[in-house]
């Protein structure tokens, strides 16, 4: 929880060395690249070059600081917020992920306590706030308390946080109440009472406590209320973020870590905890965090991961909502949440403040079925790709390879002669394909393995088998495949599936196999079996009860497939933006 409490302060000389140093602040916690239309709200005010007349002049001040981006330009965007918060309704508020609701709850309460009916006059007493923000977690609570603190000092007031040393996160509203009981918090002077992530809180069962003690309820997913409601920025019902390329690739569990891509800060979602712990450690320089971890190495571990220390955080939802990490370029869910509100939080901790992002949700193709689902109720249009093939990123790799081997000095060349002629004269092959296989050492490659389309498993391949008539189920393809395969090849036949028009049918073999498969089609009549460039729309299946959130594990050498294996970026990270057109569209 965050117990807000607020006074007026009197300006002393001192302060402004400290408003100095909160609008540096401001300017230094921004993101690092603000949206078109953020930059262009801001330049519509700064040109104005004067403020509200509503507001005091020291907000006024604040929003028209060229420094302060977030305050500046958020005025207008959030000005329905300031309206009603000054005029004293209730409120709920709904905006999409990563679109500020937090200051739009921040500034205009921070702006009625110096203005208006709820202008602050007391002494300062922690003991009777004037703000209450209840939110799910204590990560979540300071980063709303360092809002408060930041534009709160500088406009002359002051705030602090509070919270229980030993208190379960999740009892944060129930905590609140207990204070009360215990009459260690008197709430009587109480002028606002927030609940962020309110779905959430409600969710969890604390509707009493909710009724109770909240005025102004904010989340970017939230179910339907009544007239009351304001959508913040725009008519936004519980939909996914915008700014997010929304990518869904199918993929069984055994290929998941050999496509997460190295570079660039990396947010992956797993349903459980030991899923979490056990990705974490198979990937290199990543760190896990979940319930389990005590909350004081949370906090440590958030904050390396805010600094830049690792870049790869494998979290459970204890990480979903709220978040705002700068610079945070993909977010990967290792299967499909259970509910669409997980789906649309987790994605949006990418893609904030105007900035773009790419979210890849990783799904088994035999249950499509939960893909459409989540589409259907977040709003999104999912782009349906399928892992690289290992030769295409090797092509590309290769090429930088070349280029880094031009830049070598000549100063090596005396050195690697003699070495050099010699494998020319033992090797049997040609200088050129020895310098390939080089350039292929260079760029991490000691073997080229084939990918599926289907399941992402490396050494296999999805062939398509036509059969000039409708199929109508997968076995029915499996059956007809009998007819001219052997049977002890029939046994590698993996996930069988039918398109979506019901005319073909899709399924992997082991790489070594399709030959057999490709020439067996000469030997029945009415079968066309063909290795398909791109996936072709499949019908979807049912999961079956119970299968959600299973255990995942993760074994096996992530780099299997040689660097660069993965499918997103590479070459320090810049390029997670999107995909770096490494992602195979279907
Ligand atoms: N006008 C603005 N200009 C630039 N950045 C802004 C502006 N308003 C807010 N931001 C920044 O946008 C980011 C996202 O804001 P915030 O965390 O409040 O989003 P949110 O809508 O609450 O998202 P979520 O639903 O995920 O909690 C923050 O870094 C915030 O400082």
């Amino acid at each position: 929880m965050i117990i807000v409490s607020v006074k007026e302060k009197k300006r002393k000389a001192s302060d402004d060395e400290g408003d100095k140093k909160s609008a540096q602040k401001i300017a230094n916690g921004g993101p690092a690249a603000v949206s078109t239309d953020f930059c262009e709200e801001k330049e519509k005010l700064m040109g104005r070059k004067r403020g509200s007349p509503h507001l005091t002049a020291p907000m006024n001040k604040l929003l028209l600081d060229p420094n302060a981006s977030k305050g500046s330009s958020h005025y207008r965007r959030s000005r329905p917020c300031f309206d009603l918060i000054l005029d004293g309704s209730d409120l709920v508020g709904r905006a999409r992920t990563g679109q500020g609701k937090t200051l739009a709850f921040v500034l205009p309460i921070l702006e009625s306590l110096i203005n208006g009916q709820n202008k602050e006059s007391g002494k300062m007493d922690m003991e009777k706030p004037s703000v209450l923000v209840l939110l799910p977690t204590r990560e979540l609570a300071n980063q709303v308390y360092s809002d408060f603190e930041v534009y709160g000092r500088a406009i002359g007031l002051s705030a602090c946080c509070l919270y229980g040393g030993s208190l379960t996160l999740l009892e944060t509203p129930g905590r609140v109440k207990d204070h009360i009981e215990r009459k260690t918090l008197d709430l009587k002077a109480l002028k606002f009472r927030v609940l962020d992530e309110a779905d959430e809180m409600l969710n969890m069962g604390f509707v009493d406590d909710v009724e109770l003690i909240s005025t102004l309820l904010f989340s970017a997913t939230l179910p339907e209320w009544g007239e009351e409601e304001l959508q913040i920025f725009g008519n936004e019902k519980m939909k996914a973020s915008a700014n997010v390329r929304h990518l869904v690739l199918p993929c069984t569990r055994v290929a998941r870590n050999q496509l997460i891509p190295d570079g660039g800060r990396t947010i992956i979602f797993t349903e459980t905890k030991d899923s979490a712990s056990e990705l974490a450690g198979v990937l290199p320089g990543a760190r896990a965090l979940h319930g389990d971890v005590v909350q004081a190495q949370r906090e440590v571990i958030l904050a390396a991961f805010r600094s830049g220390s690792f870049l790869v955080l494998v979290a459970t939802n204890v990480a979903a909502r709220g978040l705002d990490i700068n610079d945070v370029q993909l977010i990967i869910q290792c299967e499909p949440p259970r509910d669409v509100e997980a789906y649309i939080h987790r994605s949006g901790r990418t893609g904030r403040a105007g900035n773009s992002g790419v979210a890849i949700l990783l799904y088994e193709p035999r249950y499509s079925h939960n893909i459409s689902r989540i589409e259907r109720e977040s709003g999104v249009k999912f782009e349906r790709i399928s892992a690289p093939q290992p030769a295409e990123v090797a092509e590309t790799v290769g090429s930088e390879a070349a280029d880094a081997i031009s830049n070598i000095s000549d100063s090596v060349i005396p050195i690697f002669r003699s070495r050099a002629e010699q494998l020319l004269s033992t090797s049997g092959l040609s200088a050129v394909d020895i310098l390939a296989k080089a350039l292929a050492k260079a760029a991490g490659f000691t073997d080229i393995r084939k990918r599926s389309l289907l399941s992402s498993k490396d050494n296999y391949v999805t062939l398509l088998l036509r059969m000039g008539k409708p199929m109508f189920s997968p076995s029915f393809a499996y059956s007809a495949l009998r007819r001219f395969i052997p049977d002890e090849k029939m046994a590698g036949v993996r996930d069988v599936s039918l398109t979506a028009d019901g005319m073909a049918a899709v399924f992997d073999v082991p790489d070594e196999d399709v030959e057999l498969f490709i020439a067996g089609q000469e030997n029945a009549s009415m079968v066309e079996i063909e290795i398909p460039k791109e996936l072709p729309p499949l019908q979807e299946k049912e999961q079956p009860r119970g299968g959600f959130g299973g255990r995942g594990r993760f074994g096996g050498n992530r780099f299997s497939g040689g660097k660069g294996g993965g499918f997103g970026r590479r070459g320090g990270g810049g390029g997670g933006g999107s995909g770096g057109g490494r992602f195979n569209r279907r």
